[in-house]
């Protein structure tokens, strides 16, 4: 997960390639609370790891709950949930607990509902944005019930105070009236709960108003049928459970992929799958058709956000699917603007807003009000981000119209607030396809952690930069000048990969002096042909591996440094190694560090530092780095070997340091390495479009 300030997604071309999608939140969250609620042990699979999954499953823990997630490394989304059989322990409902659920609407609105029944003391509180979203309608349909709930802030939002109620003072007879046309998680949360107290007598909701989002309640109707739990449904008006529910494990169930997140990759297919080719008998080539295929979740889904599929056919999209994968290829293209009522599709919706950015004309996306009462006030938000990218959007109370960029040159690089809501971010990164070769700045990337953790790893898997703008930002100079320890930093403070150039040298060095090569020109033909077959893995925290081996210290001794440069002299050395180091290069973006990283290696770099120091602080630092590793060392000895070793490095006949002609130079004898670092991203920083779109 990227948990930058910032993500910066490179101008993009094309995309595909096959992406597993993580579980469904809506069907997660449901079936927890349904297995936590029923007696002996559920077995989920593919559960979604998320923020809103791990604050429902520390809930349920704290309501008494086992929960033990599977050990088995090709199984880690499994979870076993032994449930409490309908009731709390004695000696849980004598005492107050406190239940925080972030910003968690599938877990604040169920569990509200089913803790107000269970008989307990309780106090449920989130993030500030959770205090801002609506819960009045279902305490007022659980106070009709006799549940006593008081809200601890403001009237009508949470936090809340749960007190127990005995049974036999809950007035079940009277049917209980809910709003239906601001939330369909209230008519969820009480259709999950009321089995608790259906047991003499069947206890009837009716539904107040239009009922909104109806497929979310076919998916609670479903599961709760899983469940053991049968409830009539007359017109989606009146919901009857049945007297003597009980739920009933069924012991083993599986998690559909998420069919709002398939909706960033249906618009990633009908956006950007192209056509390909590929060589065919006759020596030539034959065009073929490059997919983007979805796992795990298929036309025969019992999500509601499934009909985004006719939504995306409709905009232009070609789909096709099976059980549980769908297929999609650009079909008509510029996409099809449409006039659309989303009201049944409302999350899946938003991706039809970022759909409009390429269509043919205005798209206007009806009966969405229901967006303003999500994790932000969606509409405002698509409606500001989408004005910065150049649309022109006219937000009304209820609806969006989206009519594109009118031209390659009336786009405009953004950078995107995200309102700590995940579809907001996971939208706009579908706008990096804009024809005018912009990138987008998505703000605060990790909060797609609510769904979908590993989003933008799935989207850079299946899509390709255009050439050349997948950003490199080089960091040359002498030994021990700080190159390693500023390139990571910055790396980390983008979120972009990292090549330690040097590791490939030294790990050459060792691998012929292993191999008992001597390392002389006479022999480099022999030390290049070795590289072809040295395996080497990267890990995180400077983990090198060579054949399986870790060879992580054994390439940091000064003799490793010595070889290294020693072998970096040879011409054949140093080709071989080119492509290793190209392969790199990979979205969003790289920072190199090395000695011919700006001058020979990616010599069109956006942005070249020459990192340097004087040989004296030089060879303090690499004494210090040393002793801390507890290694001895003198201070001369590292001197005379440094500049030695930087010495043979600026006089060797290929790719000798010296820095790029437009690089820029930081001697930072004097200067800490947060300095250096800080001088290196606001060189960047002066680099990029953003500052610019915002002023
Ligand atoms: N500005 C700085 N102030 C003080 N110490 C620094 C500074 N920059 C780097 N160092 C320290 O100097 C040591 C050498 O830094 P580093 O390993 O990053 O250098 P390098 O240029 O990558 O070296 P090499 O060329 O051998 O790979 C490290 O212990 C690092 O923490
Ligand atoms: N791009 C590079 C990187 C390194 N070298 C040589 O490898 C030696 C070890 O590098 P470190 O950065 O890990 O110290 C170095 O002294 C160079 O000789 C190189 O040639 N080109």
């Amino acid at each position: 997960m990227f948990s930058t300030a910032f993500l910066d997604i490179p101008a993009l071309q094309s995309a595909h390639g096959e992406v597993q999608l993580p579980g469904s939140k809506s069907i997660s969250n449901r079936v927890l609370l349904l297995a936590a609620l029923s007696s002996g042990t559920t077995t989920i699979h593919d559960l979604l790891d998320s923020d809103d999954t791990q604050v429902m499953l520390r809930a349920l823990e704290q309501l008494g709950c086992a929960v033990v997630r599977s050990t088995d490394p090709a199984h880690l989304n499994s979870y076993h949930i032994t449930g409490i059989a309908g009731q709390l322990a004695p000696a849980l409902a004598a005492r107050s607990t406190a239940l925080f659920l972030g910003n968690a609407g599938t877990a604040m609105r169920p569990l509200t509902a089913a803790l107000a029944l269970l008989g307990g003391h309780f106090e449920m509180s989130g993030v500030p944005r959770m205090h801002e979203r609506p819960i009045g309608d279902l305490v007022d349909a659980l106070r009709q019930l006799g549940c006593k709930i008081d809200y601890l802030g403001n009237e009508g939002f949470p936090p809340l105070r749960i007190q127990p109620v005995a049974a036999a003072q809950l007035q079940l007879n009277a049917p209980i009236t809910v709003r239906g046309d601001v939330s369909s998680q209230f008519l969820t949360a009480l259709l999950m709960a009321l089995p608790l107290v259906a047991k003499q007598q069947d206890v009837v909701i009716e539904v107040a108003g239009e009922l909104i989002s109806k497929p979310y309640i076919h998916i609670t109707l479903e599961l709760l049928k899983r469940f053991g739990i049968d409830i009539h449904n007359e017109q989606w008006q009146r919901f009857t459970v049945r007297a003597g529910s009980r739920y009933q494990s069924p012991h083993e169930i599986h998690v559909e992929a998420d069919a709002s997140s398939a909706s960033y990759f249906i618009a990633l297919g009908a956006i950007a799958a192209s056509k390909g080719s590929k060589p065919n008998a006759q020596g030539g080539t034959t065009s073929v058709d490059r997919v983007v295929k979805v796992m795990g979740v298929g036309a025969q889904s019992i999500q509601g956000d499934i009909r985004f599929v006719e939504a995306a056919r409709a905009m232009g999209a070609a789909i096709t699917s099976g059980p549980n994968w769908l297929e999609i290829r650009r079909g008509t293209w510029p996409l099809q603007a449409i006039d659309m009522d989303c009201n049944h599709i409302p999350d899946a919706a938003m991706t039809l807003a970022a759909m409009a950015l390429y269509a043919n004309g205005t798209t206007t996306l009806r009966n969405i009000a229901s967006w303003r009462v999500k994790e932000t006030d969606r509409l405002a938000a698509m409606a500001i981000e989408l004005r910065k990218l150049g649309a022109v959007v006219e937000e009304g109370a209820d609806y969006l119209t989206i009519t594109p960029p009118a031209n390659r040159e009336a786009w405009k690089p953004a950078s995107i607030h995200t309102y700590d809501d995940h579809r907001v971010a996971m939208c706009f990164s579908l706008a990096a396809f804009n024809p005018a070769g912009l990138p987008v700045r998505i703000e605060d990337p990790k909060c797609v952690a609510k769904t979908f953790p590993g989003y933008f790893e799935a989207m850079f898997s299946a899509v390709r930069a255009v050439p050349g703008s997948v950003p490199v930002i080089c960091i040359d100079g002498p030994t021990a000048s700080g190159k390693g320890t500023v390139a990571a930093a910055v790396a980390e403070h983008l979120g972009y990969h990292l090549l330690d150039s040097g590791a490939l040298y030294r790990i050459t060095g060792l691998a012929a002096t292993r191999a008992g090569i001597p390392i002389d020109a006479e022999h480099a033909s022999q030390i290049a042909a070795l590289i072809a077959q040295m395996d080497i893995q990267f890990g995180a925290d400077q983990q090198v591996r060579l054949d399986g081996e870790d060879i992580s210290l054994a390439i940091r001794s000064e003799e490793a440094g010595m070889n290294a440069s020693l072998v970096s002299a040879l011409p054949a050395v140093r080709q071989a190694l080119v492509q290793a180091q190209h392969d790199f290069r990979q979205l969003p973006g790289l920072v190199a560090d090395g000695r011919d990283m700006g001058t020979v290696i990616f010599p069109l770099a956006p942005l070249k530092v020459y990192l340097t120091a004087s040989a004296a602080k030089r060879a303090e630092r690499r004494h210090k780095q040393l002793i801390e590793k507890g290694i001895p060392a003198t201070i001369a000895d590292l001197r005379a070997d440094l500049e030695a070793r930087d010495s043979r490095d600026m006089n060797r006949a290929t790719a000798p340091l010296h820095a790029a002609q437009d690089a820029f130079l930081l001697d930072n004898s004097e200067m800490g390495v947060d300095n250096a670092v800080a001088q290196v991203l606001s060189w960047w920083e002066k680099r990029q479009p953003f500052g610019k779109a915002q002023a």
